[in-house]
Protein backbone atom coordinates (compact mmCIF):
# COMPACT_ATOMS: atom_id res chain seq x y z
CA UNK A 1 0.00 0.00 0.00
CA UNK A 2 1.20 3.60 -0.87
CA UNK A 3 1.97 5.53 2.72
CA UNK A 4 2.13 9.22 1.93
CA UNK A 5 4.57 9.44 5.02
CA UNK A 6 7.56 11.77 5.04
CA UNK A 7 10.49 10.18 5.33
CA UNK A 8 13.23 11.38 7.26
CA UNK A 9 16.86 10.93 7.12
CA UNK A 10 19.08 11.54 9.92
CA UNK A 11 22.33 10.25 11.79
CA UNK A 12 22.09 8.43 15.03
CA UNK A 13 23.54 10.25 17.25
CA UNK A 14 21.74 11.59 20.36
CA UNK A 15 21.76 14.82 19.18
CA UNK A 16 20.78 14.25 15.63
CA UNK A 17 18.13 12.03 16.43
CA UNK A 18 16.86 15.37 18.97
CA UNK A 19 16.98 17.30 15.95
CA UNK A 20 14.96 15.35 13.56
CA UNK A 21 12.54 14.72 16.26
CA UNK A 22 12.30 18.57 16.06
CA UNK A 23 11.24 18.83 12.29
CA UNK A 24 9.40 15.78 12.93
CA UNK A 25 7.22 17.62 15.35
CA UNK A 26 7.25 20.75 13.45
CA UNK A 27 5.62 18.93 10.66
CA UNK A 28 3.25 16.86 12.88
CA UNK A 29 1.82 20.58 14.24
CA UNK A 30 0.38 21.06 10.60
CA UNK A 31 -0.78 17.27 10.39
CA UNK A 32 1.66 16.12 8.45
CA UNK A 33 3.20 12.12 9.23
CA UNK A 34 6.51 11.26 8.79
CA UNK A 35 8.85 8.25 9.51
CA UNK A 36 12.18 8.83 10.82
CA UNK A 37 15.13 6.81 8.94
CA UNK A 38 18.49 6.70 10.73
CA UNK A 39 21.72 6.01 8.83
CA UNK A 40 25.07 5.97 9.22
CA UNK A 41 27.90 8.02 7.78
CA UNK A 42 31.18 7.63 7.58
CA UNK A 43 31.87 10.43 9.73
CA UNK A 44 30.42 8.43 12.71
CA UNK A 45 32.54 5.36 11.87
CA UNK A 46 35.57 6.42 12.23
CA UNK A 47 35.98 8.34 15.19
CA UNK A 48 39.89 8.00 15.96
CA UNK A 49 41.12 10.50 13.46
CA UNK A 50 41.29 13.94 13.20
CA UNK A 51 38.00 15.28 10.58
CA UNK A 52 40.64 17.10 9.09
CA UNK A 53 42.67 14.02 8.26
CA UNK A 54 40.33 11.95 6.81
CA UNK A 55 39.05 14.65 4.28
CA UNK A 56 36.19 17.18 5.13
CA UNK A 57 32.98 17.91 6.07
CA UNK A 58 30.60 15.84 3.66
CA UNK A 59 31.55 12.96 5.98
CA UNK A 60 28.70 13.31 7.78
CA UNK A 61 26.47 13.70 4.86
CA UNK A 62 27.58 11.47 2.07
CA UNK A 63 25.19 7.76 2.72
CA UNK A 64 22.22 10.48 3.91
CA UNK A 65 22.48 12.45 0.47
CA UNK A 66 22.51 9.49 -1.58
CA UNK A 67 19.19 8.12 0.03
CA UNK A 68 17.70 11.57 -0.57
CA UNK A 69 18.88 11.33 -4.27
CA UNK A 70 17.30 8.19 -4.83
CA UNK A 71 14.21 8.81 -3.46
CA UNK A 72 14.62 6.31 -0.14
CA UNK A 73 14.20 9.50 1.80
CA UNK A 74 12.22 12.60 1.18
CA UNK A 75 14.52 14.92 3.42
CA UNK A 76 17.18 15.28 5.38
CA UNK A 77 18.20 16.91 8.79
CA UNK A 78 21.64 18.39 9.66
CA UNK A 79 23.22 20.54 11.90
CA UNK A 80 23.58 23.83 9.32
CA UNK A 81 26.95 23.91 10.81
CA UNK A 82 28.30 20.67 9.32
CA UNK A 83 27.00 21.28 5.86
CA UNK A 84 29.36 22.27 3.37
CA UNK A 85 28.82 25.09 1.30
CA UNK A 86 28.39 23.45 -2.31
CA UNK A 87 25.49 20.46 -1.80
CA UNK A 88 25.41 17.89 -4.80
CA UNK A 89 23.77 18.38 -7.89
CA UNK A 90 20.12 18.35 -7.31
CA UNK A 91 19.82 19.15 -3.59
CA UNK A 92 19.37 21.87 -1.93
CA UNK A 93 18.69 23.44 1.29
CA UNK A 94 14.95 24.20 1.89
CA UNK A 95 15.48 26.31 4.82
CA UNK A 96 15.90 26.06 8.32
CA UNK A 97 14.04 25.73 12.04
CA UNK A 98 14.24 28.79 14.16
CA UNK A 99 17.96 29.13 15.27
CA UNK A 100 18.60 28.35 18.71
CA UNK A 101 21.31 30.21 20.84
CA UNK A 102 24.40 30.57 18.63
CA UNK A 103 27.06 30.81 21.84
CA UNK A 104 29.83 27.97 22.85
CA UNK A 105 30.09 27.02 26.61
CA UNK A 106 32.69 25.81 28.31
CA UNK A 107 32.32 22.88 30.29
CA UNK A 108 34.81 21.81 33.06
CA UNK A 109 33.93 19.30 36.23
CA UNK A 110 35.09 21.43 39.06
CA UNK A 111 33.30 25.01 37.77
CA UNK A 112 36.10 26.59 37.03
CA UNK A 113 35.51 29.21 34.15
CA UNK A 114 38.12 30.07 31.07
CA UNK A 115 39.76 32.66 33.46
CA UNK A 116 39.84 30.35 36.23
CA UNK A 117 41.93 27.61 34.23
CA UNK A 118 45.67 27.04 35.21
CA UNK A 119 48.62 27.45 32.75
CA UNK A 120 48.78 24.19 31.03
CA UNK A 121 45.03 23.26 31.50
CA UNK A 122 44.26 20.80 28.43
CA UNK A 123 40.87 21.73 26.32
CA UNK A 124 39.83 18.91 24.33
CA UNK A 125 38.03 20.03 20.59
CA UNK A 126 37.95 18.90 17.66
CA UNK A 127 37.10 22.11 15.85
CA UNK A 128 40.06 24.61 14.56
CA UNK A 129 37.66 27.40 15.17
CA UNK A 130 37.23 26.91 18.80
CA UNK A 131 41.26 26.03 19.02
CA UNK A 132 42.52 28.79 17.53
CA UNK A 133 40.07 31.37 19.67
CA UNK A 134 41.39 29.54 22.79
CA UNK A 135 44.82 30.18 22.05
CA UNK A 136 44.46 33.84 21.22
CA UNK A 137 42.69 34.33 24.21
CA UNK A 138 44.58 31.76 26.76
CA UNK A 139 48.45 31.11 24.87
CA UNK A 140 49.29 28.66 27.65
CA UNK A 141 46.80 26.41 27.47
CA UNK A 142 46.88 22.88 25.90
CA UNK A 143 44.29 22.62 22.96
CA UNK A 144 44.16 18.89 22.41
CA UNK A 145 41.92 17.11 20.08
CA UNK A 146 39.44 15.55 21.27
CA UNK A 147 36.61 14.08 18.72
CA UNK A 148 33.07 11.39 19.38
CA UNK A 149 29.92 12.99 20.09
CA UNK A 150 28.77 15.34 22.86
CA UNK A 151 28.41 12.84 25.53
CA UNK A 152 31.34 10.92 24.30
CA UNK A 153 32.75 14.35 25.12
CA UNK A 154 31.76 14.66 28.58
CA UNK A 155 32.63 11.14 29.29
CA UNK A 156 36.37 11.63 28.27
CA UNK A 157 36.09 15.22 30.54
CA UNK A 158 34.72 13.12 33.66
CA UNK A 159 37.42 10.57 33.01
CA UNK A 160 40.03 13.13 33.21
CA UNK A 161 41.12 12.84 29.89
CA UNK A 162 41.42 16.96 29.75
CA UNK A 163 40.33 19.41 32.50
CA UNK A 164 37.73 21.15 30.11
CA UNK A 165 35.41 21.13 26.46
CA UNK A 166 34.20 23.50 24.43
CA UNK A 167 30.38 22.60 22.61
CA UNK A 168 27.87 25.01 21.12
CA UNK A 169 25.40 25.65 24.14
CA UNK A 170 22.83 24.69 20.92
CA UNK A 171 23.58 21.05 21.24
CA UNK A 172 23.23 20.63 24.85
CA UNK A 173 20.23 22.46 25.19
CA UNK A 174 18.74 20.04 22.29
CA UNK A 175 20.06 16.79 24.73
CA UNK A 176 19.04 18.36 28.20
CA UNK A 177 21.97 18.85 29.15
CA UNK A 178 21.96 22.60 29.32
CA UNK A 179 23.43 22.31 33.32
CA UNK A 180 26.58 21.38 32.33
CA UNK A 181 27.65 24.34 30.77
CA UNK A 182 29.64 26.13 33.20
CA UNK A 183 30.48 28.79 30.87
CA UNK A 184 28.37 30.48 28.33
CA UNK A 185 31.05 32.23 26.10
CA UNK A 186 30.15 35.89 24.67
CA UNK A 187 29.44 36.17 20.95
CA UNK A 188 32.41 38.57 21.11
CA UNK A 189 35.25 36.77 22.22
CA UNK A 190 33.85 33.77 20.76
CA UNK A 191 32.41 34.27 17.74
CA UNK A 192 30.58 31.29 16.08
CA UNK A 193 31.10 29.00 13.44
CA UNK A 194 28.70 29.53 10.73
CA UNK A 195 25.38 27.71 11.05
CA UNK A 196 25.95 27.19 14.44
CA UNK A 197 22.71 26.37 16.49
CA UNK A 198 20.80 26.09 13.42
CA UNK A 199 19.28 22.80 11.80
CA UNK A 200 18.96 22.96 8.12
CA UNK A 201 16.55 20.54 6.28
CA UNK A 202 17.45 19.38 2.56
CA UNK A 203 15.44 17.99 0.00
CA UNK A 204 15.63 17.23 -3.40
CA UNK A 205 15.79 20.59 -5.93
CA UNK A 206 12.23 20.97 -7.29
CA UNK A 207 10.34 18.91 -4.89
CA UNK A 208 7.54 20.83 -4.67
CA UNK A 209 5.32 18.40 -2.47
CA UNK A 210 8.09 18.55 -0.10
CA UNK A 211 8.35 22.40 -0.38
CA UNK A 212 5.07 23.21 0.68
CA UNK A 213 4.74 20.73 3.75
CA UNK A 214 7.41 22.37 5.18
CA UNK A 215 7.24 26.17 4.32
CA UNK A 216 5.62 26.39 7.52
CA UNK A 217 8.01 24.95 9.87
CA UNK A 218 10.94 27.14 8.56
CA UNK A 219 12.26 30.41 9.56
CA UNK A 220 12.58 33.52 7.30
CA UNK A 221 15.27 35.45 9.67
CA UNK A 222 17.63 32.19 10.37
CA UNK A 223 17.44 31.46 6.30
CA UNK A 224 18.76 35.41 6.04
CA UNK A 225 21.66 35.22 8.66
CA UNK A 226 22.69 31.87 7.39
CA UNK A 227 22.65 32.88 3.84
CA UNK A 228 24.79 35.34 4.66
CA UNK A 229 27.09 33.14 6.57
CA UNK A 230 27.72 30.62 4.30
CA UNK A 231 28.01 32.80 1.63
CA UNK A 232 31.24 34.53 3.62
CA UNK A 233 32.10 30.59 4.13
CA UNK A 234 31.78 30.07 0.62
CA UNK A 235 33.89 33.18 -0.42
CA UNK A 236 36.67 31.97 1.82
CA UNK A 237 36.93 28.51 0.11
CA UNK A 238 36.49 27.12 3.71
CA UNK A 239 37.54 23.74 4.15
CA UNK A 240 37.87 21.77 7.34
CA UNK A 241 41.24 23.46 8.16
CA UNK A 242 40.58 26.59 8.09
CA UNK A 243 39.56 28.50 11.63
CA UNK A 244 37.03 30.49 10.42
CA UNK A 245 34.05 32.14 12.45
CA UNK A 246 30.96 33.82 10.77
CA UNK A 247 27.62 35.06 12.40
CA UNK A 248 24.43 37.16 10.88
CA UNK A 249 22.16 38.53 13.03
CA UNK A 250 18.65 40.07 11.77
CA UNK A 251 16.88 42.47 13.29
CA UNK A 252 14.01 44.04 11.32
CA UNK A 253 14.86 44.10 7.80
CA UNK A 254 18.93 44.69 8.73
CA UNK A 255 21.39 42.31 8.89
CA UNK A 256 24.78 42.17 11.04
CA UNK A 257 27.54 40.10 10.24
CA UNK A 258 30.64 39.84 11.83
CA UNK A 259 33.10 37.31 10.25
CA UNK A 260 36.87 36.81 10.98
CA UNK A 261 39.67 34.64 10.38
CA UNK A 262 42.47 32.97 12.11
CA UNK A 263 45.57 31.13 11.85
CA UNK A 264 45.64 27.82 13.69
CA UNK A 265 47.46 28.49 16.79
CA UNK A 266 45.59 32.68 17.06
CA UNK A 267 48.52 34.74 16.55
CA UNK A 268 47.19 36.65 13.79
CA UNK A 269 43.65 37.21 12.22
CA UNK A 270 41.59 39.30 10.75
CA UNK A 271 38.17 40.67 11.00
CA UNK A 272 34.89 42.19 9.38
CA UNK A 273 31.94 44.00 10.77
CA UNK A 274 28.74 45.34 8.60
CA UNK A 275 25.40 46.34 8.09
CA UNK A 276 23.80 46.19 5.12
CA UNK A 277 19.70 45.30 4.53
CA UNK A 278 18.73 41.78 4.75
CA UNK A 279 17.73 41.93 1.21
CA UNK A 280 21.75 41.80 0.39
CA UNK A 281 22.35 39.04 2.67
CA UNK A 282 24.32 36.46 0.68
CA UNK A 283 26.07 39.56 -1.10
CA UNK A 284 27.18 41.04 1.94
CA UNK A 285 28.54 37.09 3.08
CA UNK A 286 30.51 37.13 0.03
CA UNK A 287 32.04 40.37 -0.12
CA UNK A 288 33.29 39.92 3.77
CA UNK A 289 34.72 36.71 2.25
CA UNK A 290 36.30 38.41 -0.11
CA UNK A 291 37.69 41.28 1.41
CA UNK A 292 39.28 39.16 4.62
CA UNK A 293 40.75 36.53 1.68
CA UNK A 294 42.58 39.43 0.24
CA UNK A 295 43.38 41.23 3.45
CA UNK A 296 45.02 38.02 4.78
CA UNK A 297 46.79 37.18 1.40
CA UNK A 298 47.99 34.15 0.19
CA UNK A 299 49.86 32.05 2.56
CA UNK A 300 47.88 33.15 5.64
CA UNK A 301 46.14 29.68 5.24
CA UNK A 302 48.95 27.27 5.29
CA UNK A 303 50.99 26.50 7.73
CA UNK A 304 54.57 27.73 7.80
N1 LIG B 1 30.18 19.16 14.76
C1 LIG B 1 29.26 18.59 15.69
C2 LIG B 1 28.11 19.48 15.97
N2 LIG B 1 27.33 19.91 14.98
C3 LIG B 1 26.38 20.73 15.53
C4 LIG B 1 26.59 20.77 16.90
C5 LIG B 1 25.82 21.54 17.87
C6 LIG B 1 24.46 21.98 17.43
C7 LIG B 1 24.42 23.19 16.57
O1 LIG B 1 25.43 23.90 16.37
O2 LIG B 1 23.32 23.45 16.05
C8 LIG B 1 27.68 19.97 17.19
C9 LIG B 1 28.28 19.68 18.51
C10 LIG B 1 29.04 20.84 19.06
O3 LIG B 1 29.64 21.64 18.32
O4 LIG B 1 29.08 20.98 20.30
Amino acid sequence: MQTNKLRIGTRGSPLALAQAHMVEAALAAQGVETDIVVMSTAGDRITDRPLTEIGGKGLFTQEIEDALDDGRLDLAVHSAKDMPTALPAGLGLAGYLKREDVRDALVTIDGRTLADLPAGAVVGTASLRRGALLRRLRPDLRVEVFRGNVQTRLAKLRAGVVDATLLALAGLKRLGLEEVATEILDVALFPPAVGQGAIAIETRLGDERVARFLAPALDGDTAIALAAERAFLAALDGSCRTPIAGHGIVEGDRLRFRGLILTPDGSRFHETETETTTEDAALTGRRAGDLLRERAGPGFFDPA
